[in-house]
């Protein structure tokens, strides 16, 4: 079966949120509220989820949905919804065409609220499901650097379809990226992938999706060449032992420090080779939002990407990679050589405990 269909929707939903996205960016209150394991979410969040998953709901109603946020919070916060709702009602894309094959307009504040709900899927191993984080990167985001809109499409626990949509990146896939550049005009691209079909890159619009061209990873001769990535917040990933790593391998070029999923496009495009995420926590889940639409793009962009063990991300186990380790991705041709320095660092690591 191709999703041809799923990944247009796909690209539109996203292309729309990013509209939304990108106003609550030059907006100076962003309604940032800290969630119960103290991480930010803002209006920002919030309001592309509703879009999304309206757009989801619109044209494959039967699926399941698994995001990131939930509405609980804003059914006791009256002032914060309605901020929401002021932004979300007024979003539209500029093809009247294709808005309303989007489904339009959201109806109200209280069905805004219920769609955000419907993100509440457990996932699983069977059927049609939605993986979506509105804003990947809300750090980044709050920051004016990387962020992104990921939406991935598993069926029965195998990612089929990726779409994500990064505002920030510059268009040219040869620009050099780095973390603080940002909202620069002209900026903003759209990745997708269908599974066994390629990846793709286009610039983000405000109407009809742009023409796309097919993206491919870099090709390295010596894994030394490589120039990693990696993110900004030392919370979520141990930049110490990626940085032990890539020593390890050889590489002398300082790692690139990105927010985001900007990191598997990046690499997809061949801005950047390799992409560690090596955990800092002991029993933190990488959560199946932050990786589905990613790990897709840059597998049929020529990459694999596995665990710290060389196992494939598995996104069959609910909402999170539960069977799952901290997250390497790498020019397949390579992926071997940096999963044994990663076991190497690792290992060394819990001897010198
Ligand atoms: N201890 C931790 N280890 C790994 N990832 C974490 C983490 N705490 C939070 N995260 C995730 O890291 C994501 C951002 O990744 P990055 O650091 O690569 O930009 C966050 O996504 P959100 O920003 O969507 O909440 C969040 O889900
Ligand atoms: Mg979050
Ligand atoms: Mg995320
Ligand atoms: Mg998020």
């Amino acid at each position: 079966m191709s999703y041809q269909q799923e990944r247009y929707i796909a690209e539109l939903a996203v292309q729309r949120a990013c509209l939304l996205t990108q106003k609550v960016f030059f907006e100076k209150a962003k309604g940032t509220v800290s969630k119960d394991d103290k991480s930010p979410v803002t209006i920002g969040d919030f309001g592309a989820q509703a879009l999304i998953i309206s757009a989801i709901r619109k044209n494959f109603p039967n699926d399941e949905i698994v995001a990131e946020e939930e509405a609980s919070s804003l059914r006791e916060d009256k002032n914060l919804s309605a901020e929401i709702w002021r932004l979300v009602k007024d979003i539209k894309l500029d093809d009247a065409e294709s808005d309303n094959i989007l489904g339009g307009p959201l109806a109200s504040e209280e069905s805004m609220l219920d769609i955000i709900d419907n993100g509440n899927s457990a996932g699983g191993p069977k059927g049609r499901i939605w993986a979506l984080d509105p804003i990947d990167g809300t750090k980044g985001f709050l920051r004016g650097g990387q962020y992104a809109v990921c939406l991935g499409l598993m069926v029965d626990g195998d990612v089929k379809v990726g779409a994500i949509g990064t505002p920030n990146l510059p268009i040219d896939d040869a620009a050099p990226i780095d973390a603080s550049q940002s909202a620069a005009a002209g900026n903003g691209v759209l990745f997708s992938a269908i599974l066994g079909e390629g990846a793709t890159s286009r610039p983000l619009t405000s109407g009809t999706l742009a023409a796309s061209k097919p993206i491919s990873m870099r090709p390295v001769a010596k894994i030394s060449d490589a120039v990693f990535c990696e993110g900004v917040e030392a919370g979520h990933s141990a930049q110490g032992d990626n940085a032990a790593v890539a020593e390890l391998l050889g590489i002398t070029a300082p790692s690139v420090r990105l927010d985001s999923q900007a990191k598997y496009c990046s690499i997809a495009r061949g801005a950047g080779d390799v992409y560690l995420r090596l955990p800092v926590k002991k029993d933190y889940q990488e959560k199946i939002w932050d990786h589905a639409a990613g790990d897709l793009i840059v597998r049929e962009a020529g990459g694999q990407v596995t665990d710290i063990y060389g196992n494939r991300l598995d996104f069959s186990k609910g909402r999170t990679l539960a069977a799952n380790k901290g997250v390497v991705a790498a020019p397949k041709a390579h992926q071997d050589q940096v999963i044994a320095a990663v076991k190497s660092v690792l290992k060394l690591k819990s001897v010198l405990k």
